[in-house]
């Protein structure tokens, strides 16, 4: 980066993939601190908090090794199972089972932290809840620090960065076709990460297209005018990056309408392809989101983008410090 502190574009929260101000100059970013690690002392004396209320592999050690690289202190809890049960309606007369209420709770991080992390995925049974985003939203509004989105309702915009860095670093000519195909799978999953790829896809200047079957369309906000097709195949033809996830429906809020195999990704799908890398945000279901054949090929780029998630929370935590006092 050149420029002065001044000059530089700072970002108070990261909350979704609309929080980034210059995209180009974020990878860019992202791909410098990955050759050399030029931010090593920003974080000396900071405390990065890593709270989450699901699973994850991924996102604690990147996050946590991208605030170690930048000289953080880091801790994390598994809030959904070692911390009290919290309480996030406003008013409530807390006389059952949550415990403390995300005034403190938040208020309280604040004073061990300078930059908090979240994950909380959606319930997937109430479309108008979980598009509130409340928890994230609740640590935007109750916590004195910064809030970064671990993975939420809604949207997966580290996954997203980590995902628009590994197209800039693989794409082997200028005009790229991208597809975001879905696939199938035995649970209901959130479209946390779709919705923030098909977001930062619309950043890029790509041309982006999605293939679901019919009653899988992501909502009319996310999509904007990006092309649907309800044919995989067709999708298909030519794209130079597939990337491969599965969600749950949102006409039909959380069900999940098909586990139609025609969808797993095989090499028969490839081969309709440009010779296409295929991406995955992991965990990924084998010979069910994807076949062996393909996650074990030259084609796929799922540990590559594995590998970035750590530079991808390096970038943005920086730009976080660097507006720090
Ligand atoms: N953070 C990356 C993906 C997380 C989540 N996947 C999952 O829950 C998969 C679970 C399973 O395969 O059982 C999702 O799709 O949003
Ligand atoms: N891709 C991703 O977010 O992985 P984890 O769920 O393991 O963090």
């Amino acid at each position: 980066m050149t420029g002065t502190k001044n000059q530089l574009i700072s970002m108070r929260h990261y909350t979704s993939v609309h929080d980034i101000e210059n995209l180009d100059e974020l990878i860019q970013e992202a791909i410098q601190l990955k050759k050399e690690n030029s931010a090593a002392n920003l974080g000396k004396g900071k405390t990065l908090g890593l709270l989450f209320f699901n699973s994850s592999l991924r996102t604690r050690l990147s996050t946590e090794k991208a605030g170690r690289l930048l000289g953080m202190e880091v801790l994390t809890m598994n809030v959904g199972a070692d911390g009290w049960a919290l309480e996030f309606e406003d008013g409530a007369v807390m006389n059952s089972d949550k415990a403390e209420h995300i005034k403190e709770a938040a208020a309280v991080l604040s004073q061990y932290c300078d930059v908090i992390g979240v994950r909380a995925f959606p319930g997937l049974k109430d479309k108008a809840k979980d598009e509130e985003e409340q928890v994230i939203t609740a640590f935007t509004k109750f916590a004195s620090v910064p809030v970064v989105n671990l993975e939420s309702s809604t949207g997966h915009p580290l996954q997203a960065l980590t995902d628009a860095i590994s197209i800039t670093e693989l794409k082997k000519k200028d005009k790229l076709k991208v597809v975001l195909s879905w696939a199938p799978h035995p649970k209901a999953l959130p479209q946390s990460v779709p919705n923030s790829f098909a977001e930062m896809m619309q950043k890029m200047d790509v041309e982006f297209c999605v293939a679901n079957p019919e009653g899988y369309d992501l909502s009319d906000r996310v999509l904007d005018d990006t092309k649907v097709y309800h044919d995989q195949d067709e999708a298909l033809k030519d794209a130079d990056f597939v990337y491969v996830k599965n969600w749950s429906s949102y006409e039909k809020y959380g069900e999940v309408l098909s586990t139609d195999s025609n969808w797993t990704f095989s090499k028969e799908k490839l081969a309709l392809t440009n010779d296409a890398k295929v991406m995955h945000c992991l965990p990924v279901r084998r010979n069910v989101v994807i076949a062996d054949e393909v996650l074990d090929s030259e084609n796929s780029a799922v540990i590559h983008q594995a590998n970035n998630r750590t530079y991808a929370a390096q970038a943005v935590l920086k730009r976080i410090l660097e507006q720090l006092d």
